[in-house]
C-alpha cells in the first residue's frame, strides 16, 4: 500500500534527465527532445539498430531527416554556414549511415538549415560519444506514438551545465611509479555523463603558490600501447618527469579520449587517416568539430586541491583559455614534446598548421 505522506525519491534536476536521455540515446532508443509544445524525435545513427531505425522510418510514416553538422556537410560539398537536415524517405539503414560519415559519399539532392532544436539534440550524441548523425522527425502531432519513449525539455540542456563543475573527491592514494617515486593518485567523480577523472600529485607542491601543472588528455593507444601515430605517450611519461624536476606538480588526467570524441570515433578517424586525410578532415568527415574537449573537470579538480595558480606544461592554446576561463591563473606555459615519427609527423604538423599547437616542428624533428 503506497501512503502519499512518506517521503518519496524525486530527481528533479536538469542533469539527471539529460543524463538519462544521453543513456537512452547511447542504447539506441529514440528520445523526445521538446521545446513548447513541439517535439522532436531523435535517435543517434551511430547505435541505433537497423530494425528500430525501420520501426522509426514506419512510425513517423517516412517523414524522418539525417541532421548533417557543418563539418560533414561542407565535406559532402554542401554550402550551408550551420548544420543541416536532409530527407531520409525511402532510404534504407546502410545508405543513411553511408550518408551520415562515409568517406565518398554524394551530396544530398535535398537540404535545408537544420533548426535550433535539431542542432541541440548533438549535444546529447556528444554527450554519448557518439557521432553527431542524428536521425530525427517533427512529432509534435504524433508525440503518442513514442509514449514509451524519454521526453527532455531542450531548455535542460544548458540548464544542466552547472553539474560539468560538480565533481567530488573520491579516494586519494599512494602509488610508487617508476623512475618518479611515490605519486598520490585522487579520483574525483562527477560531471554531466559522469566520470571519474584523476589527478596525479607528483611530488610534495605547495599548493598555496604557482602549481607546476600537466594537463593530459586520455590516449589509450598512445599512453598504454606506445602507438606512433602521435605523441601522447611521450608526452605523458615527460610531462611526469618534467613534475618531478621542477620539485613537484599535479597532472591532470582526463578521460576525454579522441578529443572528447571518444575511442570508437577516434578508430574510425584512424581509418581515414589510412586513407590519406589529416586528422581534422578525417573528424569531419564523421561529423566532428576539430576540438570537443572541455576543462570544467580540470578546473574543479584544481580548486578541490587548492590550487589556484599553476605553470602548464602544454603546447596547446585552448588548455589555457580552458583554466583562464574556469578563474585558474596562469603564470607561465612550457612546451612538452615527444619523439617525431614518420607515423606521427602528419598528426603534430595538423596540431601546429591547422589547430594552433605552440609546436616547432622543423626543430623538433632537425633534433630527431
Ligand atoms: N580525434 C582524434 N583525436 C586524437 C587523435 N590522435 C590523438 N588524439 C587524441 O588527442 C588528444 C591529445 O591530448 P593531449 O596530449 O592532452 O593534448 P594536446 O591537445 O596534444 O595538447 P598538449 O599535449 O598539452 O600540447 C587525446 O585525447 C588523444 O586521444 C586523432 O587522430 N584524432
Ligand atoms: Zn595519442
Amino acid at each position: 500500500m503506497s501512503n502519499s505522506s512518506q517521503p518519496t525519491f524525486q530527481f528533479p534536476t536538469a542533469a539527471i534527465e539529460v543524463e538519462r536521455a544521453v543513456a537512452e540515446l547511447r542504447y539506441g532508443r529514440p528520445v523526445l527532445l521538446a521545446e513548447g509544445s513541439r517535439k522532436l524525435a531523435v535517435v543517434a545513427l551511430d547505435c541505433v539498430a537497423p530494425s528500430l531505425y525501420d520501426q522509426f522510418a514506419a512510425v513517423t510514416e517516412d517523414r524522418h531527416s539525417l541532421l548533417l553538422t557543418a563539418p560533414r556537410a561542407a565535406r559532402l560539398g554542401i554550402a550551408a554556414d550551420s548544420d543541416v537536415i536532409t530527407p531520409l524517405a525511402g532510404l534504407a539503414f546502410d545508405d543513411a549511415s553511408r550518408l551520415a560519415y562515409a568517406l565518398g559519399a554524394e551530396k544530398p539532392a535535398i537540404w535545408q538549415p537544420a533548426d535550433d532544436l535539431a542542432i541541440q539534440s548533438t549535444e546529447l550524441a556528444r554527450l554519448a560519444l557518439l557521432l553527431p548523425a542524428m536521425v530525427l522527425a517533427d512529432v509534435t502531432e504524433i508525440a503518442d506514438r513514442f509514449a514509451g519513449c524519454c521526453e527532455i525539455a531542450a531548455s535542460r540542456l544548458k540548464g544542466a551545465d552547472v553539474a560539468r563543475q560538480r565533481f567530488e573527491k573520491v579516494v586519494r592514494t599512494r602509488v610508487p611509479l617508476k623512475d618518479l617515486g611515490d605519486a598520490d593518485f585522487v579520483v574525483f567523480r562527477g560531471g554531466l555523463a559522469q566520470k571519474d577523472q584523476v589527478a596525479i600529485v607528483v611530488g610534495k607542491p605547495d599548493m598555496s603558490k604557482t602549481v607546476p601543472i600537466r594537463i593530459h588528455s586520455s590516449c589509450i593507444t598512445g599512453d598504454l600501447c606506445g602507438s606512433l601515430k602521435c605523441d601522447c605517450g611521450d608526452q605523458l611519461r615527460n610531462g611526469l618527469a618534467l613534475l618531478k624536476q621542477a620539485g613537484g606538480g599535479v597532472l591532470l588526467y582526463l578521460d576525454q579520449e579522441g578529443r572528447g570524441t571518444g575511442i570508437g570515433a577516434k578508430m574510425r578517424a584512424y581509418g581515414y587517416q589510412h586513407l590519406g586525410l589529416d586528422t581534422i578532415d578525417a573528424d569531419a568527415e564523421l561529423g566532428l568539430a576539430e576540438e570537443h574537449r572541455r576543462y570544467e573537470a580540470a578546473v574543479a579538480m584544481l580548486r578541490q586541491l587548492g590550487i589556484s595558480k599553476v605553470a602548464v606544461y602544454t603546447n596547446n592554446p585552448t588548455k589555457i583559455a580552458g583554466l583562464e576561463l574556469g578563474g585558474i591563473e596562469v603564470e607561465a606555459r612550457s612546451p612538452v614534446t615527444g619523439r617525431v615519427t614518420a607515423e606521427n609527423q602528419n598528426y603534430l604538423r595538423t596540431k601546429t598548421l591547422r589547430a594552433g599547437h605552440m609546436l616547432d616542428l622543423e626543430t623538433l624533428v632537425a633534433a630527431e
